[in-house]
């Protein structure tokens, strides 16, 4: 049974630790956080282990940053006070490359991570880039952590930027969707809780026939459109302010703001 460290029990290890929890895994897992009571109700809630930092280091064999980008030079600085040879360092930290942590922790395999928020519903999608160090089995270990968690694939660190716009940020853009269609629905007659049921489930149905019809999503939308029907209605409009354009511009500042932090960070 192999140990997994969370270092940071925020929003992004708290959906990953539910996650694992959920399932009957081979690992084993420990988390501290800065804020310790953090790490501690997390360890109740899904029953794991806290513990002090040294520890959970120093017992670990899968070390799981998951702090913010601002935080992350300091954490490089602490680690490279530990011992970390035969350990598997993974990061979710977004913007930050992997030749940082080869610079800050010689000769330690790394993989870069972007998973999402809904590896909590073990339905995540997660970019891993393999860093030099990586040993065969230790990519194995990465690959059975987040195929529990959802569907994966192995990218290169050039991409992680491009991949984080599209999926690890990607549920905030549906959510937002789902608001904005909430706000339109009440603003056409609807109760509040109307809209929200009404815009909520249909997503929910959506993303179902998405990932079960084997269908596309233009096939879905085709048949969901009828010729000079209300949907088209809809989509013209979309089209006509430009939705693509926005969407892209959308993406291009989030892929934008990734490279920024590196520079900015570390
Ligand atoms: N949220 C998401 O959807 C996704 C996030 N990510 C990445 O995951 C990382 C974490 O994001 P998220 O969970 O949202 O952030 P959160 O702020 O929710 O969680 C980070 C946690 O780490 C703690 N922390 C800071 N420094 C340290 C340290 N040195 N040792 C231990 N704990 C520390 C923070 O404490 P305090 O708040 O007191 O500073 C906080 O509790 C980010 O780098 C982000 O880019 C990746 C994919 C998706
Ligand atoms: O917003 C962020 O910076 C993080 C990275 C991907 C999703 N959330």
């Amino acid at each position: 049974m192999q140990t997994i460290g969370f270092i940071g029990t925020g929003n992004l290890a708290s959906s990953v630790i539910k996650g694992l929890s959920q399932q009957d895994t081979d690992f084993r897992i420990m988390a501290y956080d800065v804020f310790q009571e953090k790490a501690e109700l997390l360890a109740q809630t899904y029953g794991v282990a806290s513990a002090s930092f040294a520890e959970t280091i120093q017992g670990s064999d899968v070390i799981f940053l998951a702090v913010k980008p601002k935080d992350i030079k300091g954490l490089l600085d602490q680690l490279a006070q530990f011992n970390l040879t035969g350990k598997l360092i993974i990061t979710v930290v977004a913007g930050i490359g992997l030749s940082v942590y080869e610079q800050a922790l010689p000769g330690i395999a790394v993989i870069r991570v972007m998973p999402n928020t809904s590896s909590a519903v073990l339905q995540a999608v997660s970019g891993l880039a393999r860093g030099r160090c990586v040993t065969d089995g230790q990519a194995k270990t990465a690959e059975a952590i987040f195929a529990v968690l959802g569907k994966f694939l192995w990218i290169s660190d050039s991409k992680m930027n491009a991949l984080t716009a599209v999926s690890g940020s990607g549920p905030a853009y549906f959510y937002f969707l789902t608001e904005l269609m909430a706000l339109a629905g009440e603003k056409l007659g609807l109760t509040r809780d109307e809209a929200e049921f009404l815009a909520a489930e249909t997503m929910v149905g959506a993303g179902k026939m998405l990932a079960e019809s084997g269908k596309t999503s233009l096939e879905l939308r085709e048949a969901v459109t009828s010729p000079n029907g209300t949907t088209y209605a809809a989509l013209e409009s979309f089209r006509q302010a430009g939705l693509a354009d926005i969407v892209y511009q959308a993406m291009e500042a989030c892929a934008k703001r990734a490279e920024e932090m590196e520079g900015e960070y570390v």
